[in-house]
C-alpha cells in the first residue's frame, strides 16, 4: 500500500471510531470511504455496536454489503446523525470540491440530511484556494452541449466526462462535465451562478456544509473543527 492509501486508511478508521451505537450514518463515496465502511463493519463485528447507513453510490452500497454494514433508506429515515465522506479539495473555510467519483448529487443529499458532516482526506486535498481540481458538475443529458455552453460563460471550458469512450452515466442517469476554473475566487457566487443554469442538476461545490475535517499527513491525523 502506498503512503497516500495508508493515510486514507488511517483517516477512514479514525472517522469510524467516532460513530456511536445506534447512529444513522450517511456513507460517502470514493477510495477513502472504502476504509471507513470496512472499519465500521469491523466495529460492528468486534464491539457489537449497531448502526445503519445510507450509501451515496451503488459502489458504496456494495461495500456496505460486503463488510456487513446494514443499510436503510430515505423512505424510512429522513435525518442522519452524521455523514462521513471524502473530498477532492478542501479550502481554509471548509468549502469543498467533490465529485471526482461522479457521486456528488447523492453525496450532497446525504450531507444535507445529516446533523454533522465529517470530511476525511489525506493532506494533499487541503488547498488555499479551490479550483486546481476541475469542478465536477452533474448535468442533464438532454441538451448537454447547451448547458456546457452556458457554464463556459462563467470562465472555463467544460469537458464531458467519458468512460470507455462513451459519456459517463451517473447513478442518477445524468452526465458529468469537469470544469477547469483553475482559481475559484468566490465559491459561493460561482455555485449560485451554476445553480441558475437550466440543465445543471447539481454542482460539486459543497458550500458551508462541512463541520469537521479529518486530515491525514506526515505528522499524523488531525481533526479540524469549524
Ligand atoms: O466526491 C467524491 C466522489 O464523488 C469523493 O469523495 C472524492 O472524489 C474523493 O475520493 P477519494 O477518497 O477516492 O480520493
Amino acid at each position: 500500500m502506498n503512503t497516500q492509501d495508508q493515510l486514507k486508511k488511517t483517516v477512514g478508521e479514525k472517522a469510524a471510531s467516532l460513530v456511536q451505537d445506534g447512529m444513522k450514518v450517511g456513507l460517502g463515496s470514493g477510495s477513502t470511504v472504502y476504509w471507513l465502511v470496512r472499519a465500521l463493519g469491523e466495529r460492528m463485528k468486534q464491539e457489537g455496536i449497531h448502526i445503519e447507513g445510507i450509501p451515496s453510490s451503488i459502489q458504496t452500497g456494495e461495500w456496505a454489503n460486503e463488510f456487513g454494514v446494514p443499510l436503510t433508506d430515505f423512505a424510512t429515515t429522513k435525518e442522519l446523525d452524521v455523514t462521513i465522506d471524502g473530498s477532492d479539495e478542501v479550502d481554509p473555510n471548509f468549502q469543498l470540491i467533490k465529485g471526482g467519483g461522479a457521486a456528488l448529487f447523492r453525496e450532497k443529499i446525504i450531507a444535507q440530511a445529516a446533523e454533522k458532516l465529517i470530511i476525511i482526506v489525506d493532506a494533499s486535498k487541503m488547498v488555499k484556494q479551490l479550483g486546481a481540481y476541475a469542478l465536477p458538475v452533474e448535468i442533464l443529458p438532454f441538451a448537454w452541449e447547451r448547458t456546457a455552453y452556458e457554464i463556459e460563460k462563467l470562465g472555463c471550458v467544460p469537458v464531458l466526462r467519458l468512460k470507455d469512450g462513451e459519456p459517463l452515466i451517473t447513478d442518477n442517469g445524468n452526465y458529468i462535465v469537469d470544469c477547469p476554473f483553475e482559481k475559484i475566487e468566490d465559491p459561493v457566487d460561482l455555485d449560485q451562478k451554476l445553480q441558475k443554469i437550466v440543465g445543471v442538476i447539481e454542482t460539486g461545490l459543497f458550500i458551508d456544509m462541512a463541520d469537521s475535517v479529518i486530515v491525514g499527513g506526515s505528522e499524523g491525523v488531525t481533526m479540524k473543527e469549524k
